[in-house]
């Protein structure tokens, strides 16, 4: 029997894991800006979060760190000379150009790109498509590594498409899986493919956030159905509530997340939520009774406290049929609004039977929880077979990732150190030994 399952990459923590306030729109990344990070602790609660899931049977996968600083992006904005002299003429005379090509941002692999599962797509084949993150400078310079690693850890084209990424221009805004969601019966079956987006491009009568940036347009999500061949009446497009972007939603799945037939979902985070759910609804056909939209009320969770909590940033796991499991961050415990409404959801009778709380503050503080954190995979068994398989969590690749940690990262960093030139050598004698441990080749720009 085909038995496809679904499997989670994260995103693992690099060396210069910071604080800088890079992202306006995102509360945390802007009142966390100047307070100093430990980036060793960073890497070590994402893997044990990664082993905790591989040990409860979930096909769990590792992506690799970015280069960083990103002295190829500098080069490009003039600074010249040895790289050391880069970094020192940048820290002078730039120092939050600096910052932003020092982010270790690619650690939330959900922005990496969005991904269509092959039940999905017409040439039966798993499609990839890096996401621009043209909306932020320090992760618009993510896509082409993103491409590369994907590509190392992803390598058979005859089950794998790889598609560049969208144009790098604000109409096509792409943020990735952070704002799709794919609901099935079975992962190998046809699921539906559900896109939400901030604004659209080519509307200028759309609602659109009056305080902060719509970061993903309709336009792109367009385009990547377009690409991956999906067909047209297994996708639903729904526009989030320009309300909830300015009060710091700066992605869908800050206040919504979905698994096979359950919609987990904020009473505010669509602009039109009778419409979502219809859509939905019509896309699933019959048996339209086992589709659960879990709408949760302001009532009892303002949008507030998501945005504190993270609620929605959750990982949504199947166990099987009707049985699942919310992996939520330690916020959600701390807050009592949350904690009741979560223990009250595990006594009731939706398919969401457990929650499972993990401490990951050093990327929450940067605005990224347990699903920021994750790309998700639904794979067949050939094409789990052929994946890398050094990219895939076990016992001996978690002692060996927990050792490299201990090895080369430090315990504090503050953003004046991004100019220390020990650090470029640091990461990038880190990232060396990397791409052996998880069998990569050649995927940074230094190594070339
Ligand atoms: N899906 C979660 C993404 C969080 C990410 N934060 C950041 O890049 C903050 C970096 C800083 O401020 O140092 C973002 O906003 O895209």
């Amino acid at each position: 029997m085909n038995t496809a399952t679904e499997a989670n990459f994260d995103g693992l923590v690099g060396p210069t894991h910071n604080y800088s306030g890079l992202s306006f729109g995102n509360v945390a990344s802007l009142n966390n800006s100047a307070r100093s990070s430990n980036p060793k602790a960073a890497a070590k609660q994402g893997l044990t979060k990664m082993k905790a899931l591989a040990d409860m049977g979930f096909v769990q996968g590792v992506l690799a760190p970015h280069e960083r600083p990103h002295i190829p992006t500098l080069r490009r904005l003039g600074f010249s000379g040895s790289d050391a002299n880069v970094l020192e003429q940048a820290a002078k005379q730039a120092p939050k150009l600096l910052a932003a090509v020092s982010s270790a941002s690619c650690m939330w692999t959900a922005n990496a790109a969005t991904v269509s599962p092959s039940g999905d797509t017409v040439d039966g084949r798993v499609h990839f498509t890096p996401a621009n993150l043209v909306n932020k400078f320090h992760r618009s310079i993510e896509h082409e590594t993103t491409g590369t690693i994907l590509q190392a850890t992803f390598k058979d084209d005859k089950h794998f498409a790889h598609h560049a990424a969208l144009p790098s221009v604000d109409h096509f805004g792409d943020e990735g899986a952070a704002n799709h969601t794919r609901f099935c019966h079975g992962y190998g079956e046809q699921g539906i493919e559900f896109f939400v987006y901030g604004m659209e491009a080519f509307n200028n009568s759309g609602l659109r956030p009056a305080k902060f940036p719509a970061r993903h347009t309709l336009e792109a999500s367009q385009a990547v159905a377009r690409r991956h061949g999906l067909s047209p009446d297994q996708v639903v497009y729904a526009q989030q509530n320009p309300a909830v972007i300015d009060a710091g939603v700066f992605h869908n799945d800050v206040i919504a997340v979905g698994n096979r037939n359950a919609h987990f979902y904020h009473q505010e985070a669509f602009l039109d939520t009778a419409q979502m759910k219809q859509d939905l609804l019509t896309a699933w056909g019959d048996r339209a009774s086992q589709f659960h939209l879990i709408e949760v009320p302001s009532a009892s969770v303002s949008v507030q406290d998501c945005i504190q909590s993270y609620l929605f940033n959750s990982q949504l796991l199947s166990r099987g049929d009707n049985d699942m499991v919310l992996i939520v961050p330690g916020e959600c415990e701390n807050n009592p609004a949350v904690w009741a409404y979560l223990n009250s959801l595990v006594a009731g009778n939706s398919p969401i039977n457990e929650v499972k709380v993990f401490d990951l503050k050093q990327s929450m503080s940067n605005g990224g929880g347990p699903a920021c954190l994750r790309l998700r995979v639904a794979l067949t068994d050939a094409e789990r077979n052929a994946i890398n398989p050094s990219t895939l969590m076990n016992d001996a690749l978690f002692g060996q990732l927990n050792d490299w940690v201990d090895k080369h990262y430090r315990d504090e960093l503050h953003e004046a150190d991004l100019a220390d030139p020990k650090l470029l050598i640091e990461s990038r004698h880190a990232l060396d030994e990397l791409t052996q441990i998880m069998n990569l080749g050649s995927v940074y720009e230094f190594q070339k």
